[in-house]
């Protein structure tokens, strides 16, 4: 089988939370006063070194705070390491913030269109794909609504239909969809199982194991910044156990 996704030790360090009651009246006066202290940083991926071959379905799994999410978005692009590579071969569709991208003021079918381009569809096949997505997110009566119209559940319905109709190479989740009411819910159950079945490659982050062990082959377990384990996903999720418990 043929690589996909490649990482190289790869490293992130991020501004601890303290970092965002940053003041600036606050920071003037500890420099005045002498007292003035560097950013905190925190390492959060720890040299992670992972090969993923393309048609693979991995689950990542560990506690809080380990990295899982971090490390969804180092592969696909929304944050970029402090140190080493990623490489990535092929289309990406990030279904972790649904909607990030959006313009709030801008009608929902140039979203459509913008959104559509960003995750590697050209124009013109945004163009064909436009009706299908308003279809499957149930919003061909807002085509021409300014975003900032949606609820946030129609936000998530139209950025799961436009990611999810894109059919990209790749498909990154972050934890298991809940997006929209009930029977878009089921409907986009449905949707994530087609892709199951087809060859796309799929990282999914869940807390839930029994879900992981019967979706993916492959697991990896994070374990602060740093891969514990990488492997066959029931016998990865057996060390886990056997750690936590
Ligand atoms: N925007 C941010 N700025 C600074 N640090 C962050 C930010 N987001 C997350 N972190 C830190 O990065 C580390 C890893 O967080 P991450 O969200 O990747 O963990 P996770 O394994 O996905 O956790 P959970 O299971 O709780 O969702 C944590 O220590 C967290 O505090």
């Amino acid at each position: 089988m043929s690589e996909i996704i490649r990482l190289d030790d790869v490293s992130l360090w991020r501004r601890t939370q303290e970092e965002f009651s940053y003041d600036l009246k606050k920071t003037l006066l500890s420099f005045t006063e002498g007292k003035y202290q560097k950013p905190a940083k925190k390492l959060v991926i720890d040299s992670i070194n992972l090969k993923i071959d393309a048609g693979e379905k991995v689950g990542i799994i560990g506690a809080n705070g380990a990295g899982k999410s971090t490390l969804l978005k180092l592969i696909c692009g929304i944050l970029k390491p402090t140190h080493g590579t990623v490489k990535v071969k092929g289309s990406i569709s990030p279904l972790i913030e649904l909607g990030a991208g959006f313009d709030g003021e801008l009608p929902v079918l140039d979203n459509i269109l913008m959104y559509g381009i960003m995750l590697g569809a050209s124009r013109q096949d945004m163009h064909e794909r436009t009706e299908s997505i308003l279809d499957f997110a149930e919003l061909k009566d807002y085509a021409h609504a300014p975003v900032k119209a949606l609820s946030s559940g129609m936000v998530a319905r139209l950025g799961f239909a436009i990611a999810t109709d894109v059919k990209p190479d790749i498909l990154i989740l972050d934890e298991v969809l809940s997006v929209g009411d009930e029977s878009f819910k089921r409907k986009s159950q449905r949707r994530m199982e087609e892709f199951w079945e087809d060859n796309s490659t799929i990282l999914v982050v869940s807390h839930s194991l029994e879900f992981i062990n019967q979706s993916c082959e492959k697991a990896i377990w994070l374990n602060q910044g740093k891969i514990s384990d990488v492997g066959r996903a029931s016998d990865v999720i057996k060390s886990y156990i056997n750690q936590v418990i």
